[in-house]
């Protein structure tokens, strides 16, 4: 895998630079909550502009629907990128249609600019290999060379991950090298009692990692979204929680292969339960009540660890030598369903092992919580994508940088 070290030893000044970033922070409205995505790309952003490469950085944020959706604009992140950067940041309106193309045509060497959510048109996830080659092709005409520094996105077989370095001279970036270097070391000799936390709300994308994970962890802790399709899976009454019903036979089998093979399965005792899903514009009260974890109300739904779990999971993590933390154990966005994730981060934070958070929503919830980032062995961007990695996976948008 060539870095961008090499690409800057070879050159870049005057070059069209394109940097797949993954900015897909959380937003309330416009504003965003956590910015550490933007800052972590700041080193080869920073080192492009530097070198005179003429920039264009370009992420996903959101899951919009292959078509524009101003909810999901890429325009405070721009914004917020120019603040860090102490430097004008352009904005395309558009991925690759007249606005980005007059933007990218219009930027001096090293200048930025981002080009608006990848995920406005319809080629960037599709299935079918033309129509991401076609959506490809129009990013490729953007730039004269490509640095994959997404790691959030690089297990998405997506046209800006997968398709596009294929087309252009291609590099990674500082964050990615920085992540794999981490994480690598988990794929390796662990040092054992090696203890996973899952929660969150992507069930359906990272049920299936259990599988590889029931192999690796000695212990495994399911919270947050997770966690109910376990909880039906074993019987019990989960009223409205989130479920991903599809997966029930798949998670019987987990269940059953957990208590053969030795590995710990550890399930809530007991939820907080609201009888809706919190208003997380306002924060009202949500008064939500705490209840045994085999007998949520028909008219109830769990939205975080009730305090006994709170214990039971601080005690499974306080031995651990290793720990991969992925997914909050609640709707950590409201002060009311923010404790089941406080006690993880708090025991993370008390633990003598090595510990990674990775993800999008569990790093911000370390931040917004009050945490000091520096009591953590490491903070991954990505979620899915770490988890994917430790599976031992090929990684898309690794592998389209290895040639
Ligand atoms: N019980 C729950 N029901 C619904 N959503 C939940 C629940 N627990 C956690 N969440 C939500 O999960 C989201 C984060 O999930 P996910 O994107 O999978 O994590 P990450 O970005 O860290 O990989 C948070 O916004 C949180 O509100
Ligand atoms: O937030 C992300 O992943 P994560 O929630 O697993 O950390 C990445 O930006 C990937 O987004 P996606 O899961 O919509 O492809």
């Amino acid at each position: 895998m060539k870095t961008i070290d090499e690409l800057l030893a070879e050159g870049v000044a005057g070059k069209r630079a394109f940097v797949r970033a993954d900015l897909n922070v959380p937003l309330d409205g416009t504003s965003i909550t956590d910015d550490g995505r933007i800052r972590a790309v700041l080193p080869t952003v920073k080192a492009l502009a530097e070198a005179g490469a003429r920039v264009v950085v370009a992420s996903h944020l959101g899951r919009p629907k292959g078509a524009p959706d101003p909810a999901f604009s890429l325009e405070p992140a721009a914004a917020r990128l120019g603040e860090l950067l102490g430097a004008d940041v352009a904005f395309a309106t558009d991925t690759v249609g007249e606005s980005a193309q007059a933007t990218v045509a219009g930027l001096s060497d090293g200048q930025v600019a981002v080009v608006e959510n990848l995920r406005f048109n319809a080629g960037e996830t599709s299935k079918d290999d033309a129509e991401r080659g076609a959506f490809a092709d129009r990013l490729a005409a953007l730039a004269d060379v490509y640095v994959g520094d997404g790691f959030g996105a690089v297990h998405r077989k997506h046209a800006s991950v997968y398709d596009l370095p294929a087309r252009l001279p291609h590099y990674a970036g500082y964050l990615i090298a920085t992540e794999v270097g981490v994480l690598k070391k988990l794929t390796d000799e662990v040092a054992r009692p090696y203890v996973v936390a899952l929660g969150g709300a992507k069930v359906s994308d990272k049920l299936a990692v259990i599988d590889q994970l029931l192999g690796k962890a000695d212990r495994i802790l399911i919270g947050g979204g997770m966690a109910y399709t376990f909880l039906k899976a074993k019987g019990y009454e989960i009223g409205k929680s989130l479920l991903q019903e599809d997966q029930i036979p798949a998670v019987q089998e987990y269940i059953e292969r957990a208590e053969k093979t030795g590995v710990e399965l550890v399930l809530p005792v007991d939820v907080l339960a609201g009888t809706e899903f919190p208003d997380l514009k306002t924060k009202a009260p949500a008064n939500p009540t705490t209840v045994a974890a085999d007998a949520i109300p028909a008219d109830r739904q769990g939205l975080d660890n009730g305090p006994e779990t709170c214990k039971l999971y601080a005690s499974k993590l306080a031995d651990a030598a290793t720990v991969f933390w992925n997914g909050p154990m609640g709707v950590f966005e409201h002060p009311d369903y923010a404790e089941g994730t406080k006690a993880v981060a708090q025991a993370l934070v008390e633990s003598k092992g090595f510990t990674v958070v990775g993800g999008g929503d569990s790093a911000a919830a370390v931040r917004i919580l009050g945490f000091d980032e520096t009591a953590f062995g490491h903070i991954s961007t990505g979620g899915g994508a770490s988890l994917e990695y430790l599976e031992g996976k090929t990684l898309p948008g690794l592998a389209a940088l290895e040639d």
